[in-house]
């Protein structure tokens, strides 16, 4: 049995689906017309905000008044446009976009009033990302990466678009990111994180001779910077030094002095200094809800933000206003889809500055969530999100759909899911299990995948689906099982080894022969799968126990395969193999591809048919066939 925090078992016969007689199938084209929030920033004065939005469709940059204002579309593209960032003397919007999905991103900027838009990088084989605006000297920092390369590195770039690179890492399992500029834009305070997130450290360089030092950090422990203070005096850390637990406090940069929050079982990560250096916004993620909290640094107090729960945190590398009076956080709850909130730390208000979602996905109509526990095959404690339908009766006929997350190094939250409100409003109960290899549970929990991936967390996947068949609700034979990347292996897995669980599958550009794909993706993902499961040389045992492929022929249930052209996680390869060994073993499949699209689908028109693809799949085959 895995240690994890303590919590108790949830009894399944306490899910209850409620009774709403307003209660409707949600139509996919609403969810589907339903806006997305990838980016925002404010610009240099405050007055106005700026987010990265697929309101037409693609997404693309919007502009509106912090007041409120019709916004304004400041660029156009069918490529993404996201990670946003004013520039210093307030000229410029800065984004990045890449091509197609291929994530080798370049950086471009667009006057703040609209005109032309600059590609400043122009460099197809590096990509560069994640800007952090200086102060002053018109010197933004960046992360670079070259397609040769698994390693990123700390970089700065000038207005006119010359990127000179900070650090030169030797080792491909580790990276480098920014994390604030001190000392008047002289030095940057920046991680040194390895692929699997368990090792980092926190450097000092200073931005004229590229030299670093080491702040922080231990053998196989993380520290991490998110923030400092204007003055340089305090430096917000993380580790999980101790209790295996991501926790927070402050680094006093003058003594290297160590000062921790509140104690607290659940992962605890700060955010951001509040602009007069009074007090730490961090966040606390218990069991999947995040909740945003206020750390006073003179009287020590902790005190929450008003923020409906659910999930909250705050967004871009700058979430200040320039008065400091504001922060831009994320907020979505399992029947509100996210919006943009401007929070007044004066007033202690938040309100929302977009609204994204179609009118009809009010929380009164949507479905909502439930975080539940219970014990997998080993007495390892498994926290899911079950996702309950209105109306329905406790008499053990309904279906559900099991949803196991991408990764694995993350987490299903308790947020707003398209596809559990696409599923759950049209009859099934679904569950998102946080199985063991996710992370906010601990560094026990989150090691327990490694060289095991598709044993150990199958049972947990596995033991999900029992969850809600012992609520009394769920027919045992009508339970499907969908994923996207690492949860499209999961399904993979799921169909191949336990072929009698599931009666449909889905899966998304998902993972059946990691020796494949160890041959044919991304340097960066070869770093993070060695870190999962070694080599195909040094571990020859573990790929094959780990690989889909070596259950696949025994799998029954029908599956639907839906994968980019573009993807350089999960390449399009994968995606064929299974196609082709099931169907040659005539197996009821089909396979859709999606040109220029990478891992993760952008264009609206892609994301509607996959949605839309996927409900009538299990409809067809778990649904009863109506009676003629
Ligand atoms: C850049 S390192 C992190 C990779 C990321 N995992 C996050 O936890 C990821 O893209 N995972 C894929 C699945 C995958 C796993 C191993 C190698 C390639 C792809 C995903 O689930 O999205």
């Amino acid at each position: 049995q895995i240690p994890t925090p303590e919590r108790a078992v949830t009894d399944p016969k306490s899910l209850t689906s409620p009774v709403n007689p307003d209660a409707r199938a949600v139509p996919l084209a609403d969810i589907g017309a339903s806006r997305s929030l990838s980016s925002a920033a404010w610009s240099a004065d405050g007055k106005q905000i700026f987010v990265a939005t697929n309101l037409t469709g693609r997404t693309n940059i919007w502009r509106t008044d912090t007041a409120g204002s019709w916004p304004v579309q400041l660029t156009q593209s069918d490529d993404a446009q996201t990670g946003l960032a004013a520039s210093a003397d307030g000229r410029y919007l800065l984004f990045q976009q890449d091509v197609g999905g291929n994530e080798y991103s370049d950086i471009y900027r667009v006057p703040v009033n609209g005109g032309v838009v600059e590609n400043l990088t122009n460099t197809p084989d590096r990509r560069e990302s994640d800007l952090l605006v200086g102060p002053s000297s018109g010197l933004v920092a960046l992360v670079t990466k070259l397609k040769t390369q698994g390693q990123s590195n700390v970089a700065v770039m000038d207005g006119a678009g010359r990127v000179r690179d900070l650090t030169r890492e030797a080792d491909p399992q580790f990276s480098w990111s920014p994390v604030a500029w001190i000392a008047d834009g002289k030095a940057l305070i920046a991680n040194r994180v390895r692929i699997d997130s368990k090792v980092s450290e926190i450097w000092r360089i200073d931005v004229a001779s590229g030299k670093s030092a080491k702040l922080l950090g231990k053998a196989d422990t993380v520290y991490a910077a998110t923030d400092a203070s204007a003055d340089g005096q305090w430096i917000a850390v993380s580790t999980d030094e101790g209790s295996g637990q991501i926790h927070g406090g402050l680094l006093e940069a003058a003594t290297g002095k160590l000062r921790w929050l509140k104690s607290t079982p659940w992962e605890q990560v700060p955010a951001s200094f509040t602009r007069d250096g009074r007090a730490l916004i961090f966040r606390i993620n218990a069991d999947a809800r995040s909740t945003l909290y206020r750390f006073d640094l003179a009287s020590g107090a902790e005190t929450p933000l008003a923020i409906p729960p659910g999930v909250n945190y705050l967004v871009g590398s700058e979430p200040r206003s320039p008065d400091g009076t504001m922060l831009m956080l994320n907020h979505s709850g399992a029947d509100s889809p996210a919006n943009l909130y401007l929070y007044d730390l004066a007033a202690g208000t938040a309100r929302p500055a977009t609204q994204l979602a179609i009118a009809s996905l009010q929380p009164a109509a949507l479905p909502k969530s439930d975080v539940v526990t219970y014990k997998s095959f080993d007495g390892t404690l498994i926290s899911a999100i079950v996702t309950m339908p209105a109306n329905l009766k406790r008499n053990g006929s309904n279906p559900a759909i099991v949803l196991p997350h991408g990764g694995p190094t993350g987490q299903a939250q308790d947020g707003y899911s398209r596809y559990a409100t696409a599923f759950a409003s049209r009859g099934y109960v679904v569950i998102q299990p946080n199985f063991r290899g996710s992370t906010g549970y601990g560094k026990a929990f989150q090691d327990g995948n490694v060289k095991d991936l598709g044993g150990a967390d199958l049972k947990d996947t596995v033991a999900a689906k029992h969850f809600l068949v012992d609520s009394g609700y769920v027919d045992a034979k009508r339970v499907g099982i969908f994923g996207g990347s690492y949860g499209g292996f999961m399904t993979l897995m799921a169909i191949g080894r336990a072929p009698d669980e599931f009666a449909a599958a889905v899966q998304w550009f998902g993972i059946i022969n990691w020796r494949t794909m160890y041959r044919d993706q991304d340097e960066e993902l070869k770093a993070y799968q060695r870190s999962l499961l070694g080599t195909p040389e040094s571990d020859p045992q573990v790929y094959d126990a780990a690989s889909p492929l070596t259950y696949i022929r025994a799998a029954k249930a029908p599956l639907l395969t839906i994968q980019g052209e573009n993807d350089i996680r999960v390449p399009r390869g994968q995606a064929q193999e299974v196609h082709d060994i099931l169907k040659a073993k005539g197996n009821v499949v089909e396979t859709i591809f999606y040109p220029a699209e990478g891992h993760g689908f952008q264009k609206k028109e892609n994301q509607l048919d996959s949605l839309t693809r996927t409900v009538a799949w299990f409809d067809t085959y778990l649904k009863p066939s109506p009676v003629r």
